[in-house]
């Protein structure tokens, strides 16, 4: 049965047909997921802490919130002003720069909160 508009369940149902859509229709999606799926079985065999978990939990989140943003300006764009502009293409090219960043910090995070219990696994006694 469809919801009802303003109701909190039509708010979830609209934010997940949009993640559903973004991930289907941005191919970069299919390069953080596979990443993040690794990640979190990472950690579970590592039998990291709760504090590691939620730094890991929120470095993977930003970085699909990032992704996101940049989709739906790309969409936005597509429709608003389709033709070629140089100051679109700045503004895209600082939205893609956004995920970069926060990649390229998650992937930091990454390392720094699984190495050492790695390590200690692989190589500890
Ligand atoms: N309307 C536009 N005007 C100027 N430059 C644009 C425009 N649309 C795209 N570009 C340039 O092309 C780059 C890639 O934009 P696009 O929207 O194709 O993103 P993409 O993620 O590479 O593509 P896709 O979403 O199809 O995988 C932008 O960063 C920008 O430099």
């Amino acid at each position: 049965m469809p919801s009802k508009p303003g109701t909190w369940l039509f708010k979830f149902q609209c934010a997940w047909r949009g993640i559903w859509f973004a991930v289907g229709d941005q191919n970069s999606f299919w390069v953080h997921l596979p990443i993040a799926c690794c990640v979190v079985g990472l950690a579970g065999w590592l039998r990291l802490g709760p504090l590691q978990w939620a730094t890991l939990l929120l470095a993977i989140g930003m970085v699909l919130t990032a992704e996101l943003l940049n989709t739906s300006l790309e969409l936005i764009v597509s429709v608003v002003h389709p033709q070629r502009h140089p100051r679109i293409g700045q503004a895209l090219d600082i939205a893609a720069g956004a995920v970069l960043v926060m990649s390229l910090a998650a992937a930091a995070v990454g390392c720094i909160v699984l190495m050492p219990p790695l390590c200690d696994r692989l190589f500890g006694g």
